[in-house]
């Protein structure tokens, strides 16, 4: 199946700039779009994302499986279905491995209490500065299925999380309608927890 150019380019373009902000070191990371209701655009297994061509795209469908033949999508790819299938507003999913995420990541506990930053106000549900959002951590683990299996119970649990997690010594997720939502939202996170790592404050 030949991808969209444009969502191809969005990729591309998305994972340029997580690569410019140091947030996908050596070959980490993986960005995805829906492309509609069985159908996803993601980056395959093992490639750079600051060098990402539009043939480093390719589709799955909503189960993760590849549509071309042989070919072989992220390794975390059954995450980013999970999002899809979760939360219909979801249109494009950015996973990164920064340094604020993983460091705060492996010293939280099972979230970190994002609370009076002005960069609150780009998640959604008209959160102010004064708001709260508790940013889920999840422990690693290579079992993918079983990571999703332990976000689904999560989520199940949480009447409305917020659009992003993160995974402990690993990385974070975020998600939105579209691209430039979803980079808006990681941007904002990054720079929360980076105020977080400055600060040296203590996590929940
Ligand atoms: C070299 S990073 C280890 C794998 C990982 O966490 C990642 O984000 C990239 O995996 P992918 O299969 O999407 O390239
Ligand atoms: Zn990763």
């Amino acid at each position: 199946m030949s991808i969209p150019a444009e969502a191809a380019a969005a990729i591309v373009a998305a994972g340029r700039r997580m690569d410019a902000l140091g947030w996908v070191p050596a070959t980490a990371g993986n960005i995805s779009v829906r492309l509609g209701p069985d159908r996803i655009a993601i980056t395959r297994s093992g490639r750079h994302k600051g060098m990402l061509e539009a043939g480093d795209v390719m589709a799955v469908d909503a189960a993760g499986a590849a549509i071309e033949p042989g070919a072989r999508p992220s390794y975390e790819t059954l995450l980013h279905c999970g999002i899809y299938r979760r939360f219909p507003g979801a249109g494009a999913v950015l996973h990164g491995h920064s340094v604020a995420n993983t460091v705060l990541s492996r010293r939280a506990g099972d979230a970190i209490r994002l609370a009076g930053y002005e960069l609150l106000k780009v998640f959604p549900g008209g959160p102010t500065h004064e708001t709260a959002v508790d940013l889920p951590v999840l422990d690693n683990d290579q079992d993918i299925a079983r990571l999703q299996a332990a976000l689904d119970a999560l989520w199940d649990a949480t009447p409305e999380p917020p659009p992003g997690y993160l995974i402990r010594g690993h990385g974070v997720y975020v998600w939105g309608p579209g691209m430039d939502a979803a980079m808006a939202r990681l941007e904002a996170l990054e720079f929360m927890l980076l105020c977080h790592l400055e600060e040296g404050r203590p996590m929940r």
